[in-house]
């Protein structure tokens, strides 16, 4: 008997994941939440997704609207609402104007559902999951972002191809900003427990490559199809039945660290994470020399941006 609220339902990330996560056996009830303006078409969707369930014979509540008191008692709320990138722009672009958005409906969140795990998937995805942690008031453990989930499992398949194996059998992770200064953990790749290099086709291995590959995806897909939407949305619905489900599973989230990572630590990032039914939880992990340069390098780049997002928040009366 669950509950989630995906906020930006009308938007094509949010109907995605909405519609993933109904999937989810235990989710007994979904909020297509929006802004106000939006009604009609989220009514619209509502009806569309009845039907569906109907088809499937999936009994399973569908509630719309822009109302606060809708999101009340929710297990998880979701957030999508915001702009996205267009050709030629970086996350990182969005961080302003985005923040206001995410500030004003963490704090939503925070008075109408003040017991739910908040789960931020608006891009830059690291900076707003330190927005909606700072003005949820909630406790780190029940806020975390996308963050660099996605781009592993772009890793993983790309590494499955080359390998030929199937992707379960691929088990890598990239940590980092959800952007260009991701790290790939190489010291923690494996297929099927055994290091790339002792597989013969190692030899033919271009790890950078692949790694530029993953960088350039989401731009890739926006130029040619407009939006990234259902590798998002599969994405979305993994960690929301990780966590629902309680599997203790070990996933790369955005999430607030404080010294896991060889001691870095203050800042909301892509890290290995445990997630359960109480939130997520990051996990001490020791890396690499070259990783943990590169790591900071990262920090240091999302801190610097998280804290003038800070201060444009402050200076316009957040
Ligand atoms: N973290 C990740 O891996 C991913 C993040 N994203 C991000 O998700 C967000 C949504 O992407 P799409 O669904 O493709 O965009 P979209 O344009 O299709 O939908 C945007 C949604 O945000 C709402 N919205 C826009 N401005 C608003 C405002 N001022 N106040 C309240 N609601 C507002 C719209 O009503 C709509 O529901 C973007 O920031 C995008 O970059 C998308 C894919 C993956
Ligand atoms: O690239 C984008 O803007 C959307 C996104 O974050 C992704 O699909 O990884």
């Amino acid at each position: 008997m669950l509950k989630v609220t995906v906020i930006g339902a009308s938007g094509k990330v949010g109907q995605s994941a909405a519609y993933a996560i109904s999937r989810i056996p235990s989710i007994t009830e979904i909020v297509l939440f929006g802004r106000e303006g939006n009604e009609e078409s989220l009514d619209g969707l509502k009806w569309d997704f009845t039907d569906a369930f109907a088809a499937v014979g999936r009994r399973i509540k569908v509630v719309s609207g822009a109302d606060p008191s809708l999101i009340r008692d929710s297990d998880m709320v979701i957030i999508t609402s915001g702009a996205p990138r267009h050709t030629g722009q970086d996350r990182i672009d969005l961080a302003k104007g985005n923040a206001k958005i995410i500030a004003n409906y963490a704090k939503m969140v925070a008075e109408n559902a003040p017991d739910t795990i908040l789960f931020v998937v608006t891009n830059p995805v690291d900076i707003m999951t330190a927005v909606a942690l700072k003005y949820s008031g909630f406790p780190p453990s029940r806020v975390f972002g996308l963050g660099t989930h996605l781009d592993s499992m772009r890793l993983k398949s790309f590494i499955a191809q080359h390998f030929k194996v199937h992707v379960s059998e691929v088990h890598t992770r990239i940590i980092g900003e959800h952007g260009d200064t991701m790290v790939p953990l190489w010291s923690a790749t494996t297929i099927g427990g055994i290091q790339l290099k002792n597989l013969p086709e190692f030899k033919t291995f271009t790890g950078e490559e692949m790694i530029d590959w993953v960088k350039a995806a989401g731009h890739y897909i926006i130029e040619r199809s407009g939006a990234t939407i259902y590798g998002p949305g599969e994405a979305i619905a993994t960690l929301a039945r990780t966590v629902l489900g309680n599997e203790n599973r070990i996933l790369s989230v955005t999430a607030y660290i404080r010294c896991e990572v060889h001691d870095i630590g203050d800042v909301c990032i892509g890290v290995p994470a445990m997630l359960n039914r109480k939130g997520v939880f990051p996990i001490p992990i020791r890396i690499s020399p070259e990783e943990v340069e590169d790591f900071q390098a990262s920090v240091e780049k999302i801190r610097r941006v998280t804290d003038e997002v800070f201060d444009y928040l402050e200076n316009e009366g957040f």
